[in-house]
């Protein structure tokens, strides 16, 4: 069973562009994920992260331009497929609230199951050995996000922040090698967001996994992104280092005239 380890391959969005009637809300958008990064999309609102990731994730098609996984395009293939090409996302607004947390990480290693249900509501060995494999890896990657204690507690008495690792840790489970992550830490506390934090960058360090983040909070970006691109009415004004990004004077402008775009963006 894969434990999601080898260098996973460049993530190339190309030339993308996506229209909605009359508005383009991504205009030729071009950045390469580099294996094994952090790599921050960011921009005022409005500006075509959620669109982009829509992309990445298959949920859009573009009008024009491609994504790649290595030298596998992605761009005209079901969002199923895509994550069973190892691109998982996680959704800002799903929280968990029905089963156990082992319950909901086994539903992510659903689509990994080789054994047909049938063959699993019969119990024959084979899928008996399987189940229990997929209940030991789910159980890892439990442990992995900070829940291993918690693998059999129903997610209903998990607090907030645990509901959102339990959403990170089904992503996990797909055995993912590049993990796009939906605003990870909206609506968490301060101490919430710095463990979400502490918990991406150890996930990308044991699993060597490539992130693509989406999120409004700055300080967490700026603490976690390796590379960081910047929207902004759908085109990319700016790409580099979160050094380079916010000293950038396009990037000062998009965020209303703010000094910082750290002051202007953590809504
Ligand atoms: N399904 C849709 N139909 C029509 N317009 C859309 C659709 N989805 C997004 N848009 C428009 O496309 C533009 C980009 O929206 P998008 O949600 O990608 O921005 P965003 O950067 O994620 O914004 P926010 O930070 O507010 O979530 C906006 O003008 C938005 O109104």
């Amino acid at each position: 069973m894969s434990t999601g380890t080898a260098a996973p391959p460049a993530l190339e969005v190309r030339d993308v562009t996506v229209r909605f009637a009359g508005l383009t809300a991504l205009d030729e958008v071009s950045f390469t994920v580099t294996p094994g990064t952090v790599h921050a999309v960011i921009g005022p609102n409005g500006a075509g992260k959620s669109t982009c990731f829509n992309v990445l994730s298959g949920l859009y098609r573009p009008a024009s331009g491609s994504v790649r996984l290595g030298t596998t395009e992605l761009t005209r293939l079901a969002p199923h497929n895509i994550a069973t090409l190892g691109v998982a996302r996680t959704f800002q607004n799903i929280v968990t609230t029905q089963g156990t947390v082992a319950d909901n990480l086994m539903l992510g290693r659903h689509v990994l199951s080789r054994a047909g249900f049938a063959a699993s509501a019969l119990r024959l060995p084979g899928a008996v050995r399987e189940q229990r494999a997929h209940l030991a890896r789910a159980r890892e990657i439990a442990g992995l996000v900070g829940l291993g204690d918690l693998f059999d507690s129903p997610v209903s008495l998990l607090s907030y922040g645990d509901r959102k690792r339990v959403e990170l840790a089904r992503a996990l489970c797909l055995e993912p090698r590049v993990l796009l992550l939906d605003e990870p830490v909206a609506g968490m506390n301060a101490s919430e967001r710095v463990r979400m934090a502490e918990v991406v960058r150890d996930i990308r360090a044991s699993l060597g996994l490539s992130v693509v983040l989406v999120e409004h909070d700055m300080g967490l970006v700026m603490r976690l992104a390796d590379e960081v691109t910047v929207l902004d009415f759908g085109k990319r004004i700016a790409h580099g280092t979160p050094d380079e990004v916010r000293q950038d004077p396009e990037v000062l402008r998009a965020y209303l005239g703010t000094e910082n775009p750290e002051a202007g963006a953590a809504a």
